[in-house]
């Protein structure tokens, strides 16, 4: 059945996923930003997007490719570098784990293909 083909690939995106959040000791991208954390967050970022919320999405089967997945990545890191000035510790994280996670991502977009 179709469901039996998505399975493989939701182990994929999961252990995928498992492998950014590795990349991420301090937990800065593990869970959405709050209201009180940052009270004008949501003025300024208009797609939130974290590494929980990709994770019941992974659950939820709203990934069909890597680059439905792939562009939640992005969303990550590109709202920490709008939201935050580059002299803050969040900005420099989301640029180390925009270059260790492109590299985990490079790896799972090889993987997809040659299961294809
Ligand atoms: C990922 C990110 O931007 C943040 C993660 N935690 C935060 C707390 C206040 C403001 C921003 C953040």
């Amino acid at each position: 059945t179709i469901e039996m083909q998505l399975q493989p690939f939701n182990i994929l995106l999961r252990n995928t996923l498992d492998q950014l959040v590795e990349r991420d000791p301090t937990r800065i991208f593990a869970e959405p930003v709050s209201v009180e954390e940052a009270p004008d967050y949501f003025q300024v970022i208009k797609h939130p997007m974290d590494f929980s919320t990709m994770r019941s999405k992974v659950t939820g089967h709203e990934y069909r490719t890597i680059d439905e997945f792939e562009k939640d990545f992005d969303l990550v890191i590109k709202n920490c570098m709008t939201y935050n000035s580059k002299d803050t510790v969040f900005y420099r994280a989301a640029v180390k784990l925009r270059d260790m996670g492109g590299a985990v991502i490079r790896n799972a977009k090889r993987i997809v293909e040659k299961i294809g």
